[in-house]
């Protein structure tokens, strides 16, 4: 079983391995060789393998929406099954360069052979859509090797095969940045649905959403009033601006996901990132909708719309340090071809500190995703600079700090410089 598993992660030469030890550093990586390695390939991972016993578990299923609820299972079963001193590291597999290779997973290592932890170990390995694997050291000191484990008789682990593990220099693109495209952002109508669709016997809620968009109007394409969307981070001051700059341009206000998805909304902010990001790239489509059919008779006003569901998707993906996301011009950037386009987008940017005093000052709930993002700068740094990477249209930065008369009329500015508004300004 194990041996078919582990085909269905490629050729092991093919395939590296990334173990994520801490996201301020690059992962530890490795590839397979088919025999133990050599004294020539002696690689230095004492110091991720060599505590106690060492177990990688990887979710090998094609169907998408059972994969990414597998994933999300299998994280809480390891924190669970093997107690609280064992290290769960996020771990994937992939195909440098190739898009769509990469293979989720976790690793874990210091797992001391108690009854329980065996008990663990058992029950994951009678599941037939996970490649288990252990490591131990090679012939000598300071090599190591893979052995796929596969169930014996009795249920204990026993190795079916064995594989040198060697070093490999770091990918030009880290391996999460690899899994993007209609997985973490959507780009177009259609895959978002599609997702949203197949989850639907899964996720009850999807039925819903699935109504509703289904009863969107087409969106037209004749002359409009302009379109601007106000983007940026919790607490930077959207709110405020787009309620001033409704009643300074006559216009209407409109955010994304829309109301008529609310009551949704929470159990998709609590899903696995494929079903939420399908859920928001949704909620984009039907905000377009309804941005075509206000536009006709005045200026709409957007608080978050594409740019928002892009940048926290890619910010949630791309582990590590921000200098790991795609870089500038990479297509995960791009505007989506059949989304409605707005005419400027402004993206709203403070300082660190000004953001907590602000959301002090704020108060009320905050998503699961606010929560990490205030104890999580590298996450909020990452989704910052992948809003300032968008392409057509990039977002026109302001500094939000001064006071919110100040921050309206140096937008109004903007907007009159780079927008024709019909009517009052
Ligand atoms: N609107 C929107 N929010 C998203 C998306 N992906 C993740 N989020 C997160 C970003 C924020 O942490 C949180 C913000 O949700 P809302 O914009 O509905 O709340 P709120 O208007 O209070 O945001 P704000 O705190 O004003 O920036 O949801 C997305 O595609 N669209
Ligand atoms: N320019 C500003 N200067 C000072 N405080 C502001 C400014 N804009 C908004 N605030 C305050 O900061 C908090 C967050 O503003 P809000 O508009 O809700 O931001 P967002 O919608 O981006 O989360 C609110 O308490 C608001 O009154």
């Amino acid at each position: 079983m194990s041996r078919r598993v582990l085909g269905c992660l490629g050729q092991c030469s093919s395939r590296v391995f990334a173990i994520e030890t801490d996201p301020k550093v690059d992962p530890v990586y490795f590839s397979l060789i088919k025999n133990p390695p050599t004294d020539a390939e002696m690689p230095a991972f004492q110091e991720i393998f060599g505590r106690e016993k060492s177990y990688s578990f990887q979710v090998c299923v094609e169907d998408r929406i059972q994969r990414a609820l597998l994933h999300d299972d299998l994280r809480h079963q390891l924190i669970s099954g093997f107690g609280g001193d064992v290290k769960v590291f996020e771990m994937s597999s992939f195909r440098p360069n190739a898009q769509n290779s990469l293979v989720k997973g976790f690793f874990v290592n210091g797992v001391c052979g108690t009854p329980e932890t065996d008990q663990t170990l058992s029950k994951l390995l009678q599941s037939n859509r996970l490649a288990v694997c252990t490591y131990v050291p090679g012939d000598a000191v300071g090599r190591w090797c893979q052995e796929p484990l596969r169930p014996a008789k009795d249920g204990a682990a026993a190795a079916a095969g064995r594989y040198g593990v060697v070093p490999v220099p770091s990918p030009d693109h880290h391996p999460s940045a690899l899994d993007i495209i209609n997985s973490s952002v959507f780009y177009n109508f259609i895959e978002a649905h599609n997702v949203m669709a197949e989850c639907a016997h899964v996720i009850t809620e999807a039925k819903h959403v699935l109504q509703r968009v289904d009863q969107t109007l087409p969106m037209r394409t004749t002359d409009r009033f302009p379109v601007i969307v106000i983007e940026g981070l919790d607490a930077t001051g959207k709110t405020t601006l787009t309620e001033s700059l409704k009643q300074s341009l006559g216009g209407v206000l409109l955010r994304s996901p829309p109301p008529c998805l609310s009551p949704w909304r929470a159990c998709f902010d609590a899903k696995p990132a494929l079903f939420r990001r399908a859920f928001y790239a949704l909620g984009n489509y039907v905000t377009a909708a309804h941005i075509s059919a206000e536009s006709a008779r005045a200026p709409v006003i957007v608080d978050r719309y594409w740019h928002s569901t892009a940048a926290y998707g890619i910010g949630t993906s791309v582990s590590g340090k921000v200098g790991n996301l795609p870089p500038r011009g990479s297509e995960v950037y791009r505007w989506p071809g059949d989304l409605l386009r707005p005419d400027l987008v402004l993206l709203l940017t403070v300082s660190p500190e000004e953001r907590l005093r602000r959301i002090r000052g704020r108060g009320g709930e905050k998503t699961r995703e606010e929560v990490e993002l205030e104890a999580n700068q590298l996450f909020r740094s990452k989704v910052e600079e992948a809003y300032r990477r968008m392409e057509d249209p990039a977002c026109v930065v302001v500094d939000a700090s001064p006071s919110a008369a100040e921050v309206l009329q140096q937008v109004l500015l903007v907007i009159k410089e780079k927008v024709h508004v019909q009517g009052s300004l």
